[in-house]
């Protein structure tokens, strides 16, 4: 039931678009009020992203058409759609490396600071201020490459530039799944501030709580079909999730037990790791062990998991890796010596850092096996082994052939989590690895995090989800200012409130 007290203002009508074969958006027709928070839920690959990115021009569509206060509304390129009121975050970083905050915030728009033909940097550079401060963000340097700050930073200079502009719809694209818990109070604020002045928010997320807590609408999407609207008052989580996969969802979604037993063998031991983000971590991974870090943004976790995989640097202290069949540890001072001693990677910056998004879901979920694998690798076994994958996760792709960069961000989740499971790595650093996965998915993927467990990998779960952590590890350690502050035991009492008193 569509609500009928506020004023439409923006409509789609019999939207439609297909890549190749693949019909991502099947006649979607949607009204939005102002005033409203709408939420658009679907399980990963149903077509959330298609239709924001319709709306905001960054996708041309197939057929169908849009109309904003009544008027048809056919946007030429994300500027035109600016030019309407219409912003969008994106689920991946919108942002370029090389260039400075400020530079982000007004690329595509430097003209506006045109001044007898040059740039105006110095008023660009106050308007990006104002851009941060806007958003209640004032530690960011606007004139530093944005290469420097968290992804969580770099989310939030998105934010800001969406707002710079005033959109009328501003659409966020599952974002607070990557960001920490201010960063989500910072987006949260801002939706609420948004319906406040009579805006209205398009809201997509896999976290139910938050689209229940947030949402007064409720979009449900299936294969591209709308097949549900639903009003907060009728807001209830088991409708929503039987509307969103078609079936009952049931079982534990994390495992049951809270035994944190574990094997005695030290597979991975942190002794005094600092470097500019961290600061004298020790921590010991042991054989059928989860671990999970928990934390606010910059407190060093994100870092932690990189200095493990090889990728950052220490400057005092080591991380060490047993070597196979032996009790030796062996230094790991680099990527090559994590991926010699069986160390796996999920990193939270998936299209950076995880995957070739030019190459095929087959050559990425294969690529870390290679180098491990013993026997004769043949055509043959590489494909059986991306079937093998592709089915586990219920990856959605037309073949294993297709390019990662075209699959839904929740199936490239998928992808760059499944590179890790079913080769020889035995210590798995997993920076929040189920981001933008949905909750049928999660729950493959936590059941399949404890059966590594049952085989005796040694885990290290990284994570803004809190539920997660309490839900799936041994124990959780706490870290603040780049130091573990507090260590918690897998308990059936251990709350969210325990944990986070050490957090802030
Ligand atoms: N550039 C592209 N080329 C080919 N197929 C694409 C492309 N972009 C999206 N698709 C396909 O369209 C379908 C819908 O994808 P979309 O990204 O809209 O899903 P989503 O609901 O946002 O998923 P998620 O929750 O994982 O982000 C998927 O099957 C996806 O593989």
């Amino acid at each position: 039931m569509e609500n009928k007290e506020k004023q439409v203002f923006f409509e789609t009508q019999k939207l439609y678009k297909k890549f190749g074969e693949v019909t991502a958006v099947n006649e979607v027709s949607m009204s939005l009020h102002l005033g409203e928070i709408r939420g658009l839920i679907g399980e990963n690959g149903s077509g959330k992203s298609t239709i924001s990115s319709i709306i905001s021009a960054i996708c041309p569509v197939t057929s169908g058409e849009m109309y904003l206060f009544g008027e048809a509304y056919r946007p030429k390129d994300p500027g035109d759609a600016r030019n309407h009121g219409i912003s969008m975050i994106v689920q991946e970083t919108g942002t370029i490396d090389t260039l400075s905050v400020a530079e982000n915030i007004f690329l595509g728009d430097e003209k506006r600071f045109l001044h007898r033909g040059i740039i105006d940097r110095k008023r660009m550079i106050a308007e990006a201020k104002k851009a941060m401060e806007n958003i209640g963000v004032t530690d960011v340097d606007v004139t530093q490459t944005i290469v420097r700050y968290s992804f969580e930073t770099r989310k939030l200079v998105e934010v800001a530039k969406a707002l710079y502009y005033d959109p009328t719809l501003f659409i966020i694209d599952e974002t607070t799944t990557a960001l920490s818990q201010n960063g989500r109070d910072i987006i949260y604020r801002i939706m609420k501030e948004q319906k406040e002045q009579g805006k209205t928010v398009l809201f997509i997320s896999h976290d139910l709580q938050e689209l229940m807590d947030h949402c007064d609408a409720l979009t449900v999407l299936r294969d591209g079909i709308i097949v549900d609207t639903i009003e907060k008052a009728g807001f209830d989580e088991n409708r929503i999730k039987h509307s969103m996969v078609g079936r009952e969802l049931k079982g534990d979604y994390y495992r049951s037990d809270y035994d944190p037993a574990h094997e005695a063998q030290v597979m991975l031991k942190v002794s005094h790791a600092t470097n500019e983000d961290i600061k004298d971590v020790s921590l010991k991974l042991h054989r059928g062990e989860i671990v999970g870090i928990a934390g606010l943004s910059g407190c060093g976790m994100h870092q932690l998991g990189r200095v493990i995989f090889g990728l950052d640097r220490l400057t005092e202290g080591q991380i060490q890796a047993v070597k196979e069949e032996s009790e030796e540890m062996i230094p790991i001072r680099s990527v090559a010596d994590a991926l010699r001693n069986r160390i796996g990677y999920v990193s939270k910056d998936r299209d950076k850092e995880a995957l070739v998004l030019p190459a095929s879901i087959k050559d990425n979920l294969v690529l870390p096996a290679l180098s491990q694998w013993d026997k004769i690798i043949t055509p043959r076994s590489e494909r059986k082994y991306a079937h093998q994958q592709i089915d586990s996760l219920a990856i959605k792709c037309s073949s294993m052939n297709q390019s990662v960069g075209e699959l839904s961000g929740g199936n490239k989740q998928k992808v760059s989590f499944g590179k890790w499971i079913g080769n020889k790595s035995k210590i798995i650093v997993m920076d929040s690895p189920t981001r933008g996965v949905d909750i049928g998915v999660k729950n493959t993927m936590y059941q399949l995090i404890y059966k590594m467990k049952k085989e005796g990998y040694a885990i290290l779960i990284i994570s803004e989800e809190m539920p997660e952590l309490i839900g799936m590890c041994d124990s959780i350690l706490v870290m603040k200012d780049g130091e573990v502050k507090k260590r918690f035991d897998r308990s059936r009492e251990l709350s969210e409130s325990q944990i986070i008193e050490y957090m802030i």
